[in-house]
């Protein structure tokens, strides 16, 4: 049995590796909570989430790029006034990685205030 997915480390991915199968994405996605959507086209995964003002999404948006960079892998952000949009892709294959899916399961694991 593996470790949960916000308990896992990324691994440096330069290419070379297959993207994960949209069956496989599909998996992963169960283990990631109801903000997360699998984009249709299978190659990324989306989340949106709103706040009751500009300091919570601040707050929120610094714990997602401190995951950034203790894991050296990086959303795209959309973040203003009581909300915060993300994807999570993997550049280096134009695809999904278990390091999207590390990542957005550790920001499903962030304190919320
Ligand atoms: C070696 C290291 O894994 C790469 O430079 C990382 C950095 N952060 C990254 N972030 C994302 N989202 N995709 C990447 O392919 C990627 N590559």
């Amino acid at each position: 049995m593996n470790a949960p997915l916000s308990e896992q480390r990324c691994k440096p991915c330069e290419g070379g590796v297959a993207p994960l199968s949209p069956n496989e994405a599909q998996s992963l996605m169960k283990q990631l909570n109801e903000h997360w959507q699998l984009a249709e086209d299978g190659r990324s995964i989306r989340g949106e989430w709103k706040f009751r003002n500009f300091y919570q999404a601040m707050s929120f948006v610094n714990a997602v790029a401190h995951i950034a960079n203790t894991e050296d892998h990086h959303p795209d952000l959309e973040v203003g006034y009581g909300y915060c949009r993300m994807t999570y892709n993997t550049h280096a294959i134009g695809g999904l990685s278990q390091n999207d899916f590390i990542c957005a399961a550790k920001v499903d694991a962030l304190p919320r205030t």
